[in-house]
């Protein structure tokens, strides 16, 4: 692929910029404030988001979007989930015809209830098969230190999935294909919620026995969701699924896991958010949006919608837990 815009320089978006580079693909970098654009172009650097990484040379950075849209084959979208539809409507006059759309973010709109690739298709007016969906465990100051991982490029047409995924395979970077584009979006949008959960029950000082217990009990009901959807039920199993969810869950680089495990010690909605200094954690925002998803598909949620009530209806996450564990008796797979 000759070259690629990637629309966003916050964490994640510098670091799937570099992939693309170290893939040997041309790269132009967009970020909303020039004097972070400058420090890339000037001294190699994202000093807000990823200090210690030295950006390669074939990634220029700018901050005008139509400078960094012109002539690209793919445009990848690194902004939050709740902008994109804002930051998506401002670029669209100026996507070049034909150019992959990708999205980079992990969350479904509130309001609209929509996916990611729902609002791009949406927005920019492109076909379904133009839209492509990056996900799985990729923890961005991983990748940008160059640590071993694989990813999932969903998209329903194949043949740009692999073109996507030939731009950006190189020695530390592995993306499989998929054709789900619903399991796999859902898979990366509840696993923050499911993050969040397991966050809470670390900050309450709970051990792996738990966690494993809301990862699994997560990731059912992530699939219940799935199933209602029209998703491929194998997806949840893939790194999409089980992948993104164990490395989000565990690790203490996830913004959605140390935002819960605040709210589990105690912190109040609002402190919390001042310490997570302006970084997103999707789940907080997404925990409503995919409850109510879920209640207008029928589908059972239980820990989505106590996160949900723990982040915005002030429940005590030890009053959850209880909750929780005192549910009707089932058998495991109803
Ligand atoms: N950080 C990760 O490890 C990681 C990994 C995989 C997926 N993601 C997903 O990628 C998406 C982007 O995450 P990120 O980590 O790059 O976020 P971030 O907070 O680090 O950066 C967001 C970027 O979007 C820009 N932006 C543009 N318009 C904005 C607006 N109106 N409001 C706020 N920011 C705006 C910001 O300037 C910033 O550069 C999220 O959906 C996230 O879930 C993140
Ligand atoms: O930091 P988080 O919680 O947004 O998670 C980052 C990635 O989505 C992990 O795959």
């Amino acid at each position: 692929m000759d070259r690629v815009a990637v629309l966003g320089a916050g964490s994640w978006g510098t670091a799937f910029a570099k992939v693309l580079a170290d893939s040997g693909t041309d790269v132009v970098l967009w970020a909303r404030r020039a004097e972070v654009a400058d420090a890339i172009s000037t001294g190699r650097v994202n000093t807000d988001y990823l200090p210690d990484v030295v950006l390669p040379a074939n990634l220029t950075a700018t901050a005008d979007a139509d400078e960094a849209l012109d002539g690209a084959r793919a445009v990848v979208l690194a902004v939050p989930s709740q902008t994109l539809r804002g930051n998506l409507a401002g670029w669209r006059p100026s996507l070049p015809p034909g150019a992959t759309l990708v999205s980079l973010a992990k969350g479904v709109e509130l309001g609209t209830l929509k996916r990611m690739s729902e609002v791009v298709r949406e927005v920019a007016g492109v076909p379904e098969d133009q839209v492509a969906v990056v996900t799985g465990p990729n923890l961005a100051k991983e990748i940008a230190a160059e640590q071993p991982t694989a990813t999932v490029i969903a998209c329903t047409d194949h043949d740009r999935a692999v073109e996507l995924q030939h731009a950006c395979s190189n020695s530390y970077f592995r993306p499989y294909t998929n054709v789900d584009v619903v399991g796999c979006e859902l898979g990366g949008a509840c696993k923050n919620v499911i993050a969040l959960a397991c966050g809470m029950a670390a900050g309450m000082g709970f051990g792996d026995n738990t966690m494993a217990s809301i990862i699994t009990r997560g990731l059912a009901e992530t699939a219940r969701l799935g199933a209602a959807l029209g998703a491929d039920p194998l997806t949840f199993a893939g790194l999409a699924g089980l992948g993104d969810l164990v490395a989000t869950c565990a690790s203490p680089l996830s913004r959605n896991r140390s935002f819960g495990e605040r709210l589990g010690r105690g912190d109040s909605l609002a402190r919390a958010q001042e310490a997570a200094h302006g970084q997103v954690a999707e789940g907080v925002k997404s925990c409503s949006s995919i409850r109510e998803l879920a209640a207008r598909h029928d589908v059972d949620m239980p820990i989505t919608e106590g996160v949900h009530q723990v982040c915005h209806e002030g429940l005590d996450p030890r009053v959850l837990t209880a909750a929780l564990l005192g549910r009707e008796r089932k058998a495991e797979r109803q």
